[in-house]
């Protein structure tokens, strides 16, 4: 089907297919051979989307509008275009029908994850060409970096004589960031919101309808205001029209705001602040990203200048522009307007240019005063505010444990458990499988950056997804002020975590929801002691369980002493309610069984060391303590195998733990 030389790329999936089929026969040479080959027309592929999206693009932007007679049947003519243009395109690059190259999920997720780069590395190492396999296998762990076998072989191949420092290479890293996972988060949303901004240019272009010359003058003005409504309404219109990136009213900000967040992780100062001075165009007293921007500021040194993008300012003033000269006619002229833009900025500002207010006060009128237009309620930034301290470690009988109350509403719990739900209804990155650490419950976990990948996929919404992070962010900020002020405190790891009680299956049920165990150590309950050695996450210094719900039977959280059966403290779970501490063998800790109903919470583990932000690969060639061998101390087998897999984070149940597992 497609001959060697004919210019023809060989569906990935094949390739993959097959490679893996050579790799469970042993034919290493072969397996090697077709996994690089797999990798290689998958890239070639997704250069082609990329190519021909850049191209298609332009290509319908030139042509100019259609001429039908509304502009609605105008942007699907344009979106229809822009698809027939891209399936010409690619099919002439690829050299056979774009269909053929359309894997099925699973594939395709096992590409996303880097999955071929796991068996290509056995294969690499068999055939002993140690460079490549090891590029191979740390190529896999930047995006993979729980995943408990790869780790041991990672920690193998640094130990191993004749392998170099400079194999440790991400074969996969774009330019000039590498280990990120929030570098492909930048770089995707960079792209989802340059999609909108030019989708919104299209849509605005097609609301220019035919003038005709000789209307009277108020019908000409009726019909330019009407154009004006109508390129307001193109936010909406870009958020739900089939094809494109899904999006919300809120797009726009909420895109700048993630990308500050993830700037900010990957250690780009200065594009974060970028984003955040242009966020702040949109809400220009949200506190935190005020607080953010004076960071930033900090960081980047007195002389640095940080101003707001400029496509965005312009965005801006045009809009508000645009809403001045609306709300103008609505004044004077009477009609509606029913603004898609929930931003509070954009209509306060807008109403404030219009003399909106002070106009209809204007005893000097004639005209009939127009119907006062009550502002759209304002998301708001989070605050501080009304956030309580319910126990502090007296109380909770222990050293640095803390509970606050009152973190988030109802209302955002709401919106939060809405987004697990959303994200479990996919089965795709969410999928409730027995839990861990007991066969009656079922347990599922979402990360931010898997939320926010459901939400550029719109499979969930950007709200929401955006909800969580800033949950997450404001967890972090109390624990900071709380632990550790003055010191910054880096995520290590966060997911939003359920555990469901299996129905039918709870009499006489003995065990816990989550065995006793501490964060960043093995605990050992009969030696009484810690071991803060691999594979524990050491370097987890901060732990932090922000509560969503109460209505399931079990569940609470307790404290115990370093025996594991000796309760301390213990915490119902309810909304809004944030539990931390610190994440040593002070404060061992575990979950009563969930007997009924489902338990949801955001898990959030912080480290003080910036090298370990929100990823969990040791710096290459530093000296991992305890990595090289098994400490002396370590009472090896006395430690029950349980309580050592529960030092490790749960997101590593979720990972296919060895090659078998997977792509089968
Ligand atoms: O959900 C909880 O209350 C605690 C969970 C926990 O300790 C953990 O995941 O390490
Ligand atoms: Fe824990």
């Amino acid at each position: 089907l497609f001959p060697p030389g004919s210019g023809r790329l060989v569906p990935y999936d094949l390739l993959y297919a097959d490679g893996v089929r050579a790799y469970f026969a042993r034919d290493w040479p072969r397996a090697a051979e077709l996994l690089q080959r797999a990798l290689h027309s998958y890239s070639q592929l997704l250069a082609a989307r990329r190519g021909c999206q850049g191209r298609c693009r332009e290509e319908a932007g030139f042509a100019g509008p259609p001429a039908a007679p509304c502009w609605e049947t105008r942007f699907f003519d344009r979106v229809l275009q822009r698809a027939e243009c891209l399936g010409e395109c690619l099919g002439r690059r690829l050299g056979s029908e774009p269909s053929l190259h359309r894997a099925s999920r699973e594939i395709q997720e096992d590409f996303e994850q880097r999955e071929p780069y796991n068996y290509l590395q056995v294969a690499l190492f068999q055939l002993k060409k140690l460079d490549e396999a090891v590029s191979a296998a740390h190529t896999f762990f930047v995006a993979n970096p729980q995943h408990l076998q790869m780790r041991e072989d990672m920690e193998k191949y640094q130990r191993m004589a004749g392998v170099k420092l400079e194999s440790f290479r991400d074969l996969q890293a774009t330019l000039y960031w590498v280990r990120s996972p929030w570098r492909s988060a930048a770089v995707k949303l960079e792209e989802s919101l340059e999609e909108v901004l030019l989708a919104l240019e299209d849509c605005r272009a097609l609301c220019e309808g035919p003038q005709e010359d000789d209307t009277e003058e108020e019908m000409q003005l009726a019909h330019y205001i009407q154009v004006l409504k109508c390129r307001q309404h193109c936010v909406l219109e870009v958020a739900t029209k089939p094809g494109r990136v899904s999006a919300t009213d809120d797009f726009i900000p909420s895109h700048l705001d993630l990308l500050q967040f993830a700037y900010d992780q990957v250690g780009n100062h200065a594009l974060a602040a970028e984003c955040a001075a242009s966020y702040l165009l949109f809400y220009p007293s949200d506190e935190l990203m005020l607080e953010k921007m004076k960071r930033y500021q900090a960081d980047l040194g007195e002389g640095a200048s940080v101003a707001s993008r400029e496509n965005i300012q312009r965005y801006v003033q045009r809009s508000l522009m645009e809403k001045k000269l609306i709300y103008y006619a609505v004044e004077h002229l009477g009609g509606t307007f029913d603004d898609p833009v929930s931003s509070c900025i954009f209509f306060q500002r807008s109403r404030d240019l219009t003399g909106f207010s002070a106009a209809s006060a204007d005893p000097g009128r004639t005209h009939k005063k127009a119907e006062p237009i009550l502002p759209p309620p304002c998301p708001g930034p989070f605050t501080f505010e009304g956030i309580t301290i319910a126990m502090d470690s007296l109380q909770l009988n222990g050293s640095q444990r803390v509970v606050f109350d009152r973190v988030l509403t109802d209302s955002e719990c709401k919106d939060i458990l809405r987004l697990a739900k959303a994200a479990g209804g996919t089965g795709d990155g969410y999928r409730g499988r027995q839990s861990p650490h007991t066969p009656h419950e079922r347990f599922e976990g979402l990360t931010v950056l898997k939320a926010l990948q459901l939400a550029q996929d719109g499979t969930v919404n950007w709200r929401d997804a955006t909800l969580l992070l800033h949950a997450s962010e404001k967890s972090r900020k109390i624990v900071e002020s709380y632990f550790t002020p003055g010191k910054r405190l880096h995520f290590s790891f966060t997911h939003l975590v359920c555990r469901t009680a299996v129905e039918g299956d709870q009499d006489g049920r003995m065990d816990l929801s989550h065995p006793v165990h501490a964060d960043n150590c093995l605990l050992d309950p009969e030696g009484k002691e810690c071991w803060r050695e691999p594979p524990a996450y050491m370097y987890r210094d901060y732990s932090g369980i922000l509560y969503l719900n109460d209505d399931f039977h079990g569940g609470d959280l307790f404290f115990t002493e370093l025996d594991a059966v000796t309760v301390t403290a213990q915490v119902r779970p309810k909304c809004g309610k944030l539990v931390a501490f610190s994440s040593g063998g002070e404060n061992p800790h575990g979950v009563w069984a969930v007997t009924r109903g489902r338990r949801c919470a955001i898990a959030l583990w912080y480290t003080l060391s910036p090298e370990h932000a929100e990823q969990v690969m040791l710096p290459l060639g530093a000296n991992q303590e305890g990595t090289a061998t098994t400490s002396p101390h370590r009472p090896g087998k006395d430690i029950p195998l349980l309580l050592l897999a529960l030092s490790l984070p749960p997101s590593l149940w979720h990972l296919g733990a060895s090659v078998c597992s997977s792509g089968s």
